[in-house]
């Protein structure tokens, strides 16, 4: 990390208290947990658990009816510079599909206050060069998720957040995705990434966060939760079974 805010102080997310309803459904319920520098941790939880909807309350998207997420001590809204401090992929397409890679991330750059040699830095680190000229739209699942990180990337953050980062990956793919996140947290960075799968996140996060109906179950580590059962996969089950959306029957 090269700038500004949020390399003094220890870059870090902190919720406390989260809670959001849509409507009748409470996706989010008193959900507390902090992110360390230095980590990846993987945010987990079934299908409907609440994850999506935390993330986006961290990074402004939702307003939470209750308690509050920061980021570096400071609500997103508070952020003056809010890429330089946190990188965030919600959704992989989150561009306009006209618009080549370059001038996507050029634009982003531009009212960051973002110097322009970022946009190439970002490209070459998520292997986006040859293909900066072309248009957004015509971009494959896993490139536009490339195009994500790399829009993620951009303001060099300190604190990064992936909303299920190897979806649509190929194998490939996955393995550069790991290199990545393991990179990025060794750089000191605090990064959270959300995943169903107990297998995947276990490749590269150390700490964890469990989610189900939008309920904290457990921060714990990949380490300690392998412990507790015979194994991790079993662990997790036993912690999600009660709370899964979908259950399926013995016949
Ligand atoms: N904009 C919305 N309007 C209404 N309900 C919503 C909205 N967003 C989320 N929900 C509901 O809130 C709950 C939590 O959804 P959320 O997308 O946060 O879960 P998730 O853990 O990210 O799930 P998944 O792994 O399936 O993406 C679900 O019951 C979902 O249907």
């Amino acid at each position: 990390m090269t700038n500004g805010d949020s390399t003094g102080a220890a870059a870090t997310i902190v919720a406390r208290g989260l809670t959001k309803s849509y409507g009748r459904t409470v996706a989010v319920q008193n959900v507390s947990f902090t992110v360390r520098p230095g980590t990846v941790t993987g945010f987990l939880g079934p299908n409907g658990a609440g994850k999506s909807t935390t993330m986006r309350m961290i990074i402004g998207l939702d307003r939470p009816d209750a308690g509050q997420a920061t980021i570096n001590g400071k609500s997103y809204h508070e952020l003056r510079w809010p890429l330089r401090e946190v990188g965030a992929m919600l959704e992989a397409k989150a561009f306009h599909p006209g618009r080549s890679a370059r001038a996507h991330l050029g634009s982003l750059a531009a009212s960051n206050d973002i110097p322009a040699q970022r946009v190439d830095e970002v490209l070459a680190m998520t292997g986006l060069t040859s293909v900066a000229s072309r248009r957004a739209g015509k971009f494959s699942l896993g490139m536009a998720q490339r195009l994500g990180i790399a829009a993620a990337l951009l303001g060099d953050p300190g604190v990064v957040i992936l909303d299920e980062p190897v979806n649509g990956l190929d194998p490939e793919g996955i393995r550069w995705m790991r290199g990545l996140l393991r990179s990025l947290a060794e750089q000191g960075r605090a990064v959270l990434i959300s995943s169903h799968l107990i297998s995947e996140v276990a490749m590269t996060a150390e700490e964890l966060i469990v989610i189900g109906r939008g309920q904290l179950l457990a921060q714990t580590t990949v380490a300690e939760l392998s412990a507790s059962a015979g194994s991790l996969e079993e662990a997790f089950f036993q912690l999600t079974d009660s709370v899964s959306e979908y259950q399926g029957r013995a016949a």
